[in-house]
């Protein structure tokens, strides 16, 4: 019988636990939303206990589905999770100082300002490959230690633990035996030197942050750990970050291999292998995984908002029921007519990199309803990606023959279409969809020894459908005019 390999995917708005087999194969789902709390304009939260409680009951509901054949089966657990969201918890019991400040809050945009002197930004660029931004960890991490009474001086007496998520979750399933991360998420967090792949003592010192706090840095593949909490010892043997799972699900290998997570934020990730390329274009540069101690860096481009942005329309507005009816309601209008939505509800990522822009919904008449707003969320997510392509083919990158896409938002039909006419690039989806989880267990099942190298999954890959564009140029052009001067109205800055 093939391996089984748990993959615990805790993103955004979602926790969720798949098991796949040695072939890629989905066996078995569990997934549950998890609440998000937005205490003040701009900022983000989660409560650490509700992921940690919310990740035991989904990998608890998969592991008795009948289709698996019980804990036995399983060979070993992989973890991704979503990115530089900063936990700050008590080494001793565990318990999580205050809630988790979540990768698009902003409530450190000032202190980033005030840091970002041509000198800092190009130490960050030159050694994490990021630019100076809420949304890494280091000014979280550095917001609690100043705000949490007596945190500092815990800290510098090495009672606290730092951590992203896939940490929090390590910790938590070893039971506080395990402080680690793994190499790609450590490369989130403006304290890593992704060409050193170590901690950055003059990086450390601009953010203020104790060295004590910090975790271990591993491959993406290779053991962790294991965990008991499931009925029998279980190693924890692959750990990323969501889009760096992602691409690792979409076998994205070899450089200038792209694909287009969609999910609460839009991430395009292109494999630059061993080279450490800088972008001119305020992409950022990445670690893409590391095994075996050899690095394969990433070109990314990060958007804050694309599946928030339908999120909003149902949970703020109250414009729709469910994300899926987005679709029918945008098939139901040939165009917006003019209207364009800019979801800069937590200000803009790349190419802009505007903490203080902040939404607008632009070119109303009286004849915009429901349809035309609600088609312009999701064209925003496709104009965006434009943003992110053109930068990337400014950097010199070529343009892509077709772009692997996954997420949630990946089965609207209507939205890969437009993806596609907006872009002029084959949009191809995979089978499964749920690719995140899928590079996981792939890390996994490398760290375990069921594959030798990722290749061996390569051809797992099967296309479930393609989206070739079929819009005429000056129409796309037009539209995309039209997105840019609309961005324009909402920046903060020229
Ligand atoms: N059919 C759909 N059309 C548009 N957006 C969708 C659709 N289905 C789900 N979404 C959006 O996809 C996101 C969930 O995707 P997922 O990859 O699970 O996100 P995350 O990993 O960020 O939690 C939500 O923001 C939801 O609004
Ligand atoms: O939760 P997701 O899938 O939108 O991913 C969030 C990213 O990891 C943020 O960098």
């Amino acid at each position: 019988m093939s391996p089984l390999l748990l993959a615990i995917d805790q993103g955004t708005t979602s926790t969720r636990a798949m098991v796949f087999d040695a072939a890629g194969r989905a066996i078995a789902r569990a997934q549950e939303e998890l609440p998000q709390f937005f205490p003040q304009p701009g900022w983000v939260e989660h409560d650490p206990n509700i992921i940690w409680q919310h990740a035991l009951e989904v990998c608890r509901a998969v592991l008795a589905r009948p289709e698996v054949g019980g804990v036995g089966r399983i060979t070993a657990i992989g973890i991704t999770n979503q990115r530089e969201t900063t936990v700050l918890w008590d080494r001793t019991s565990g318990a999580p100082l205050a809630p988790a400040i979540v990768w698009q809050d902003r409530r450190t945009a000032a202190r980033c300002a005030e840091l970002s002197s041509p000198a800092s930004a190009a130490l960050v660029a030159e050694r994490t490959g990021l630019v100076i931004d809420p949304y890494f960890s280091a000014t979280k991490l550095a917001w609690l230690l100043d705000t949490v009474p007596g945190a500092r001086d815990r800290a510098e007496r090495g009672e606290l633990a730092f951590g992203t998520i896939d940490c929090f979750l390590l910790w938590r399933l070893t039971e506080g035996h395990v402080h680690a991360t793994d190499a790609s998420n450590a490369a989130r967090t403006l304290l890593f030197d992704i060409r050193r792949q170590q901690w950055d003592d003059e990086l450390l010192a601009l953010f203020d942050i104790p060295a004590s706090l910090l975790p271990e840095v591993f491959d993406n593949a290779g053991y962790f750990g294991e965990t008991t909490l499931f009925g029998r010892a279980i190693p924890i043997t692959g750990m990323a970050g969501d889009q760096q799972a992602a691409t690792v699900g979409q076998a994205c290998f070899s450089p200038g291999d792209i694909k287009s997570t969609y999910g609460t934020g839009c991430f395009v990730v292109q494999n630059t292998g061993g080279e450490l390329i800088a972008s001119r274009h305020k992409l950022l540069s990445t670690v893409c995984y590391r095994l075996d101690g050899q690095t394969t860096y990433a070109i990314e481009g990060s958007i804050f908002v694309a599946g928030a942005a339908v999120q909003w329309l149902r949970d703020a507005i109250k414009l729709i029921n469910n994300a899926g009816d987005t679709e029918a309601l945008a098939r139901e209008v040939p165009d917006t007519g003019g209207v364009y939505l800019v979801p800069a509800f937590t200000g803009l990522g790349a190419p802009y990199w505007d903490p203080l822009a902040r939404g607008a919904i632009l070119g109303l008449t009286r004849d915009s309803g429901i349809r035309e707003i609600v088609r312009a969320a999701l064209e925003s997510v496709c104009y965006q990606t434009r943003d992110l392509l053109d930068a990337m083919q400014a950097d010199g990158a070529p343009k892509p023959a077709a772009l692997r896409v996954d997420g949630g938002m990946v089965g609207n039909d209507w939205l890969m279409q437009f993806l596609a006419d907006m872009l002029a690039v084959s949009i191809e989806r995979p089978e499964v969809t749920e690719t995140t989880a899928l590079g996981a267990a792939y890390l996994a099942g490398l760290g375990a020894g069921v594959f030798d190298s990722l290749d061996e999954v390569a051809n797992n890959w099967q296309l479930n459908r393609r989206f070739t564009p079929q819009m005429e140029e000056d129409k796309r052009d037009a539209l995309y005019a039209g997105w840019r001067a609309a961005v324009r109205r909402t920046l903060s800055h020229e």
